[in-house]
């Protein structure tokens, strides 16, 4: 998607991605990965609650959100005030044990993620349609450091059926764009027809939500 859209969606407060508590999916296999130290990177983090999660689990975290309403929200419904520092191409907003880097997730060095130990995606691999999810893939592969473990909850879906956001990435998908700069294995994966209300309407005939364990190789 291009900018614009999402931060018309922000403006619009239209976040139907947003979740009001923790990711069970987070919580329920975040000790897959067995890292107990070091910053968790949070690629397009929105104003996730995830973030939180972490921060319990004694993790510094390190989000990325281009739209600028989605980070103060984060903080002030968070209730931190954020000191505010530019940071290279983007600009960092920090409180406590929490770094959120406001710009484009194409901006990001190597360097800014240097200390990062760990990464979470939800929500970012599906919010991008093909051409630049490829290109996301290339740059996640260049700014993420050797040995750093990711956790990733991805939906997979016919997507002839049904236009995304949120769009399908399959195993077969991640093998062929993460495959050759992370180790991949699935960790699981839950049939959430059911409960996704938009898909059963629209027809789609099956929808997986699928969990991956990636180390940058
Ligand atoms: C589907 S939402 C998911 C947000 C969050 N991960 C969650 O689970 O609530 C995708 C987010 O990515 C942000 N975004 C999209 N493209 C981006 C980019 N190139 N750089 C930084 N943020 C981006 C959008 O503003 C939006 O907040």
């Amino acid at each position: 998607m291009e900018p614009h859209f999402w931060h018309d969606r922000w403006q619009r407060q239209q976040i139907g991605f947003h979740q009001a508590q923790i990711n069970p999916l987070l919580v329920k296999h975040w000790s897959a990965l067995k890292v107990d130290a070091g910053a968790v990177f949070v690629p397009l983090c929105g104003k996730t609650l995830d973030l939180h999660y972490f921060v319990q689990q004694g993790h510094p975290v390190l989000g990325n959100e281009f739209n600028t309403l989605a980070v103060e929200q984060f903080f002030a419904e968070s209730g931190l005030t954020p000191d505010i520092t530019p940071a290279a191409e983007l600009t960092q907003y920090q409180a406590q044990q929490y770094r959120l880097l406001l710009g484009d997730f194409f901006a990001l060095t190597p360097a800014q993620l240097a200390d990062c130990r760990a990464f979470y995606d939800r929500g970012a691999l599906v919010a991008l349609p093909e051409q630049m999810r490829q290109r996301y893939a290339q740059h996640l592969s260049k700014i993420i450091p050797t040995g750093c473990k990711g956790l990733a909850v991805l939906l997979d879906y016919p997507q002839e059926q049904l236009d995304g956001p949120a769009f399908a990435v399959s195993p077969a998908w991640l093998n062929t764009y993460l495959g050759d700069a992370f180790t991949i294995e699935q960790i699981a994966s839950y049939d959430v027809l059911a409960e996704n209300g938009k898909f059963v309407q629209n027809g789609v005939s099956w929808l997986n939500e699928n969990v991956f364990v990636l180390t940058r190789k």
